[in-house]
């Protein structure tokens, strides 16, 4: 696919919007505009007459609009002072008209602006100016299959905000079965021994906390109707109702701890586990399950935690866990928890043949404190991005070549796998090259 498919991109300041428009990076003229995008019909040069560019790094807005098929992505935001924000609205071209898409992820923070270019009509590559790279590389997923699949569930335009992330991290671990198993025991006992190589995602619940149990530590214990909000914004990786409550997983949950290079641990019911399955994280995903009923009810009772009533439904619904447990494709692995020791020894064995547990590939670039001028399409998996460490001399300019050939996972979450590595010297102003 050649550079001028893939990069249709146009930038321009916030603050002259009305009044006119620059290309920055091609030497172009200027264009009289007298048309406000809010709301009415997005000018012809926006639709018909689209080229790269790069933002103007010294407005305090942003916007660079992409076409994909018959719409135009809008990607605007800007930065003053305390206020910081970033928007995506879609010009359709059928239609004539704007659309305000539901936005799902975590979204970045705008700094001095950005520069977008299309991927496989599937996803935007955002690039940040003026930010360190491990925050500099953002995608928005247009098209994707998990974009699909939410404008299907959600019935309205929807985009979804991904991070870049440099390297790999270990392969997450699902840990499943039924309430009294001793799920919580085993990850426990990993947590313990390994510290420094495991983190736990700390779920979201409705439920009420039991004695002992700490907020932010054993879950994060919230409202019904602020985690409804917080699923409906996009939040969460997962949810499910389980023995009448709400549970879920955060994105931010599991990528706080996969960020740091941790192995993430997600201890979540069957259906939690089916979700995560037919999301973008790559994970493994084990199945804990008792020597027998009797023993796992014994197991529940002993606990104490629950009443009477609680215990019944606890119950009620391990028997279907157990059934659904059978689902070809679902668990890689299956543990009988009985003695202890020996399920431990065993979930160890299976964490230490994953070879993805390599440590966190290093970037050959640490940070990036730049201004990203434009970036563009090389080849297919590659894009250079220019930058200069002082924003306006042209001696500081230089070239980043971005490879992501290995992307994995996606929204909702991470983008993994980039790697980037430094064309030219930058000079003063970046360090770690
Ligand atoms: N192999 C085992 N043999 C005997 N008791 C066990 C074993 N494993 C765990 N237990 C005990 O069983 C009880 C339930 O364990 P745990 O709380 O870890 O279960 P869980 O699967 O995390 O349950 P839930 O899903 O409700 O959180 C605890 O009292 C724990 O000490
Ligand atoms: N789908 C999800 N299930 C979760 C999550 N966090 C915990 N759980 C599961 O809920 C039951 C009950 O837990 P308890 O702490 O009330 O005993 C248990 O099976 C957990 O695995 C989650 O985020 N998502």
């Amino acid at each position: 696919m050649n550079f001028s498919s893939y990069a249709r991109v146009i930038c321009f300041c916030v603050d002259d919007w009305l009044r006119s428009l620059f290309f920055l990076s091609r030497g172009k003229g200027r264009i009289r505009s007298s048309t406000n995008l809010m709301g009415e019909e997005a000018p012809e040069y926006l639709l018909n007459n689209l080229e790269l560019a790069a933002c103007d790094s010294e407005s305090t807005g942003c916007r660079t609009a992409t076409i994909v098929g018959n719409k135009t992505y809008v990607v605007e935001g800007s930065e003053d002072g305390s206020k910081s924000w970033i928007n995506v609205k879609i010009f359709d071209k059928l239609t004539r008209s704007w659309v305000f898409p539901t936005v799902l992820g975590i979204k970045p923070v705008q700094q001095k602006g950005h520069s977008a270019l299309l991927l496989k009509n599937e996803q935007l590559l955002i690039v940040k100016m003026d930010s360190t790279l491990d925050d500099c590389i953002w995608f928005l997923e247009v098209d994707s299959p998990f974009v699909k699949e939410q404008k299907e569930i959600l019935g309205t335009e929807v985009v979804a905000w991904s991070k870049g992330v440099i390297g790999n991290a270990p392969k997450p671990i699902v840990i499943s079965g039924p309430s009294g198993v001793g799920k919580g025991t085993l990850i426990n006992k990993l947590m313990k021994e390994f510290p420094s190589r495991c983190g736990f995602s700390v779920s979201h619940t409705t439920r009420a906390p039991r004695e002992k149990e700490l907020d932010g530590v054993h879950y994060h214990f919230t409202e019904r109707s602020i985690m409804e909000k917080d699923i409906r914004d996009g939040k969460f990786l997962e949810f499910a109702s389980v023995h009448g409550n709400l549970y879920g997983t955060s994105i931010e949950a599991v990528e706080a701890v996969t960020d740091s290079g941790k192995r993430c641990i997600l201890d979540i019911d069957v259906q939690g586990a089916k979700s995560v399955r037919a999301s973008s994280l790559d994970a493994i995903f084990i199945f804990i399950t008792p020597p027998s009923f009797e023993e796992l009810e014994k197991r529940l009772r002993a606990r104490g935690t629950e009443t009477e009533e609680q215990v019944q439904k606890r119950l009620r619904n391990a028997r279907a866990e157990l059934d659904e447990a059978k689902s070809p494709g679902l668990f890689d692995h299956i543990l009988v928890n009985d003695d202890l020791e020996s399920c431990y020894e065993n979930l160890k064995k299976l964490l230490a043949s994953d070879e993805t547990a390599d440590p966190l590939c290093q970037p050959s670039v640490k940070i990036l404190k730049a201004h990203v001028s434009h970036i563009e399409s090389k080849a297919d998996h590659k894009t250079l991005i220019h930058c200069s460490a002082s924003g306006t001399n042209a001696a500081t300019h230089s070239l980043l070549m971005l490879d992501m050939s290995s992307l994995k996972g996606g929204a909702p979450g991470r983008t993994r796998g980039l790697d980037v590595y430094a064309l030219e010297s930058l000079g003063d102003g970046l360090n770690g090259i």
